[in-house]
């Protein structure tokens, strides 16, 4: 036999013997839902093909979630992604699964999402490590601990912005590009270009790709490829550790902040700020992936809702010419103008409202609750639906419009959840919004841009973007 057809054979095995594991699994955890109003689909597949071709069109989920929520309510099961799972939405449902009272729900990561990060990673605490390792990882991500940045990302910002000028460009790889080479400056002080670099973001696209694949840890597939990445991307971090603990080099970076805690030279009483190698790979690695899809889809939505609203880009150029007039035109933007741009919040948050590229968040039951009348067990998997919650007219009037507005006036708790709320906020929420308001900020002084395609697709990928990844051609104002 030749070995190609042996290779089939044991893959057809190995897909036949996960079907009916998926199976049993599920008819298993399916009879413990009967109390919960819903659809389980069919077999094995569930509702996941009514779900993946809902997100790929432009309202994306909310129509999947919208057509179930008018037959069954606000709470109800499904079965999508070989999972069986509850989706809820509202405020109640936001305050239960996000406040993390009481230990209520924990976070849920796909098996192959769990073994790419390593078990301490942030995603993967509870508790008290969780609030430690938060606190830690907090420190040089707050707004002081990124000013020290702001001249690498500012910089980068008008370099990039120069290539495109004259060009074709398709802003969703351009954000891409961007986005990680600030992270790997930030987070270990990393050059934005040349061989490190190139190894980097080869290693890194082959571990985020491998996040929702197949869990087969053999060669030729997705996963596989992504722990290898995986292997290679921690080797690197070991190399430079180990050069920054026998002081052969030094950086005012994110990786140097934490080690410089870890160190034999650190108080005895820091015991409880140390962080072992594993833990300080596997965190390093969570930011990376937590971080760059999401703001990369941010920054990407931003540009292509500027394109298509001529009045809110006008008002935004309007505040950043000001901020260069305030300095007798003066072009160099300064860290302390960035507190300068009220207008640029609320653009970014009705970008992430109208865009809503996590749509649901997904946690798992610690404990039986109840929610809008129905009964939660323990160890069932629950999503809260964003989507729904973004688009409520209650609290967003004609809410397929792309109005900043919105934001002038403080919305009442858990109605907005572009970066999440509670314990499990997003950490990166400063350096997200300092990364898109400088690129802003340059983009809109110094540029104009007209999109190529119009094509409101979205790719199918748990973070929402454009299928087209929005080509635009950009000239010099
Ligand atoms: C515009 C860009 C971003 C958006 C829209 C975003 C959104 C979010 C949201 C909604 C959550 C909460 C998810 C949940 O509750 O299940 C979250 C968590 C998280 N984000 Fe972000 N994020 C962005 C950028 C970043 C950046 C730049 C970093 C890292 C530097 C980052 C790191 C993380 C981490 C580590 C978590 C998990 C926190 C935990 O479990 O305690 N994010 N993000």
């Amino acid at each position: 036999m030749e070995l190609i057809e042996l290779k089939m054979l044991v893959l057809l095995a190995l897909v036949l013997l996960l079907s009916v594991f998926i199976c049993l699994r599920s008819w298993a955890s399916s009879r413990t839902l009967t109390d919960i109003p819903g659809s389980m689909g069919w077999p094995i597949i569930g509702e996941s093909f009514d779900l993946i071709s809902a997100f790929s069109n432009p309202s994306g989920v909310f129509s999947f979630m919208n057509k179930r929520q008018s037959r069954y309510g606000k709470v109800f099961k499904t079965s999508v992604l070989g999972r069986f799972t509850v989706f809820m939405t509202g405020r109640e449902a936001s305050k239960i699964l996000l406040s993390g009272k009481d230990g209520m729900v924990s976070l849920n990561l796909f098996y192959t999402g769990q073994q790419v990060l390593g078990p301490t990673s942030l995603l993967q605490t509870t508790g008290e490590e969780h609030k430690r390792l938060r606190r830690l990882i907090g420190e040089p991500l707050s707004v002081d601990g990124l000013k020290k940045y702001f001249q690498f990302i500012n910089d980068l910002a008008i370099e990039t912005l120069e290539q495109w000028s004259g060009k074709r460009v398709l802003v969703l790889e351009e954000a891409s590009t961007f986005t990680l080479k600030v992270i790997g400056n930030m987070i270990m002080s990393l050059e934005p270009s040349g061989e490190d670099q190139e190894k980097f973001r080869a290693n890194f696209k082959l571990i985020s790709s491998s996040f929702a694949s197949l869990p087969f840890k053999i060669p030729g597939f997705a996963f596989h490829r992504g722990i290898k990445a995986r292997d290679r991307m921690y080797a690197m971090l070991d190399s430079i550790i180990s050069k920054r603990r026998n002081h052969e080099d030094f950086k005012f970076d994110f990786l140097q902040s934490l080690l410089k805690k870890h160190s034999k030279e650190a108080a005895v009483e820091d015991d409880d700020d140390k962080l072992t190698d594993s833990q300080l790979k596997d965190n390093i690695l969570t930011l990376l992936v937590a971080g760059h899809d999401t703001t990369t889809a941010a920054l990407t939505w931003l540009i292509k809702f500027l394109g298509e609203n001529p009045t809110v880009l006008k008002n935004l150029r309007v505040e950043h010419r000001g901020i260069q007039e305030s300095k007798n035109g003066e072009k160099n933007l300064t860290w302390s103008d960035i507190n300068n741009m009220p207008y640029t919040g609320k653009v970014i948050n009705e970008t992430l409202r109208r865009a809503t590229i996590l749509p649901w968040f997904s946690r798992k039951a610690a404990q039986d609750f109840e929610v809008d009348g129905c009964n939660i067990k323990k160890g069932w998997s629950v999503n809260l639906d964003v989507v729904s919650i973004h688009n409520d007219p209650e609290v967003f009037g004609d809410p397929e419009k792309f109005d900043p507005s919105r934001f002038e006036k403080p919305l009442k708790p858990f109605s907005f959840l572009g970066f999440g709320s509670g314990p499990r906020m997003c950490p990166g929420i400063n350096l997200a919004k300092l990364e898109i308001s400088v690129f802003i900020h340059h983009l809109v002084c110094r540029y104009s841009w007209k999109t190529l395609e119009k094509d409101d697709s979205v790719q199918p990928t748990l973070v929402r973007m454009p299928k087209n990844k929005y080509p635009i051609v950009v000239e010099p104002l």
